[in-house]
């Protein structure tokens, strides 16, 4: 981790956070918040207010962030009824735009006002510090509309990519997909392949759900309208490595050299992960203390990050396929209000008959000690990045089970490319019988194919740690985005 000197003036930087208002974007946008105070870096969180609420929430279960948060100021904005993207869509004279640059004007001259009073030339030395003029702001890949905010206040805009370098790559390539035709897509039936840069060819149904969408819905709109600005911003930084997806990150620098890109930057920072310090031993979790029971590399750790909801019938198959297993398990669900139907009503009693093997839980769990306990030999997962990052710094071998958004993308590197994990096989209405699941947790448990997943995993996580190491690519490439931020900052 580099430290930028006092010399440099780094705590007069002053970053503000966009990140969409949902765990899967807010987790890594928090660890970036985390990484830039230990560097001296000033940022302002902003989300939905109802967001940030939740957020406090979340930290105080998961994160106990302790470290340099008097350099952390939380911006709630008060959202319409409908949330945060619709709020953003509105017309309505408070859309989440209009509000972001209200504040901004406010932060903005409430620095200047102190640059003068402390005198000219005098910027160390501004008030309580946290008024520094923000010298760009970072929004996530769906935050297209805080870039027109950037650019009233005059200064840069950046993305912190939260998914895979290939999902970046293939969100610059969507003008090309619509100027060929290829979106929308011209029937729900097409079919085809798509290029993108530094990827073997995807299938068209590969690519994220919300692009597939039907051209008329809002969904698609707004997707599309905040994805095609992602070219327009300064700088890309990926919450990846340069080793885990090296040919796109060669192929995007490339196209950024020969000006086919009008992106100045692309530069993986990641694994972003949750680091805590030594737990203690009264803070463990108690499946942390049922994993101490279990042989090393034995137990499937079925988790499915904070948007997957399984219907009830799913949930009994899941279950189900994972006693019939045979292997010892960690289950964790997430139940929604529908989940009261007779089927779920079978978990009080399963808990009960596998209480020897298994362990269902449907609260928070600390999925990054729980992937790095010895005892998990495999991770059954529906491929969020987060997650499968988490998952790949770990070690671990995955089962990959994608359900939405881009997992599906994530699947086929994971799977075809990395070669980190193995696909559960779908069905007809992409239901999972518990047959299938049995025999592909029985697959990954098998001596020869699963010891052979084991070693990549292995090297790769040994790859992953170096890259966050000093002088490693990812690290490099968060010391080159410090020093663009001290020189915008000068800029002010
Ligand atoms: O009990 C829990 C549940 C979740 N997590 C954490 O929550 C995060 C979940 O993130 P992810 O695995 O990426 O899943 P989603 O929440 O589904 O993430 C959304 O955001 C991701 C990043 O953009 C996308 O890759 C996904 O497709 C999208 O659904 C991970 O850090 C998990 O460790 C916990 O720590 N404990």
């Amino acid at each position: 981790m580099v430290i930028l000197s006092a010399d440099d003036r780094v705590r007069q930087v002053h970053v503000v956070l966009v990140p969409s208002p949902s765990k899967g974007h807010t987790i890594p946008f928090m660890i970036l918040t985390k990484q830039l105070v230990r560097c001296g870096v000033r940022v302002t969180f902003v989300s939905s207010e109802k967001h940030i609420a939740s957020l406090e929430l979340a930290k105080e279960n998961q994160e106990k962030v302790q470290c340099g948060m008097d350099m952390v100021r939380f911006v709630g904005l008060r959202g319409g009824p409908a949330g945060f993207a619709e709020a953003i869509e509105e017309p309505g004279d408070r859309t989440m735009a209009a509000m972001l640059t209200e504040w901004m004007a406010v932060a903005m001259a409430k620095a200047s006002r102190e640059e003068h009073s402390s005198g000219v030339g005098e910027v160390s030395t501004l008030g309580d510090g946290r008024s520094a003029a923000p010298c760009c702001i970072i929004s996530d890949m769906f935050g297209g509309w805080t870039h027109a905010v950037a650019k009233k206040f005059a200064i840069p805009s950046h993305v912190f990519f939260t998914s895979a370098a290939s999902c970046a790559a293939m969100q610059l390539t969507i003008p090309k997909f619509l100027a060929d035709g290829i979106l929308p897509l011209p029937t729900s039936t097409a079919s085809g392949s798509v290029s993108v840069p530094g990827i073997p060819p995807l299938d068209l149904h590969d690519l994220p759900s919300y692009l597939l969408e039907e051209e008329s819905s809002i969904k698609f709109k707004f997707y599309m309208r905040h994805i095609l600005q992602l070219s327009e911003v300064a700088c890309i930084l990926v919450n990846s490595f340069y080793d885990l997806e090296k040919s796109v990150f060669d192929s995007v620098n490339a196209e950024i050299q020969n000006s086919t890109l009008k992106i100045q930057s692309f530069v993986p920072i990641g694994p972003l992960l949750a680091v805590e310090d030594q737990t203690r031993a009264e803070d463990r979790h108690p499946a942390e203390i049922w994993l101490d029971t279990q042989n090393e590399s034995s137990v499937i750790y079925a988790a499915f990050g904070t948007g997957v909801f399984f219907s009830d019938e799913q949930i009994h198959e899941l279950a189900h396929g994972l006693e019939a297993s045979e292997q010892p398990f960690i289950l964790v669900l997430q139940l929604s209000e529908t989940n009261n139907g007779t089927e779920c009503s079978f978990l009080p009693a399963f808990e009960e008959r596998t209480r020897e093997r298994g362990v269902v839980l449907t609260d928070w769990v600390p999925q990054v000690r729980i992937l790095n306990h010895p005892a998990v030999g495999a991770f059954m997962t529906h491929c969020g990045w987060n997650s499968s990052l988490e998952c790949i710094a770990a070690g671990v071998p995955m089962l990959a089970w994608p359900m939405m958004a881009e997992q599906k993308m994530n699947c086929r590197f994971l799977v075809d490319t990395a070669k980190l994990a193995i696909e559960v096989p779908k069905g007809e209405d992409r239901f999972v019988e518990r047959a299938e699941l049995e025999s592909i947790v029985r697959l990954m448990m098998q001596e020869s194919l699963g010891s052979e997943i084991r070693a990549r995993a292995k090297t790769m996580s040994d790859l992953a740690h170096r890259a966050v190491a000093p002088g490693g690519s990812s690290s490099k490439g968060m010391e080159f985005f410090l020093k663009k931020l001290i020189t915008s900052s000068y800029a002010n």
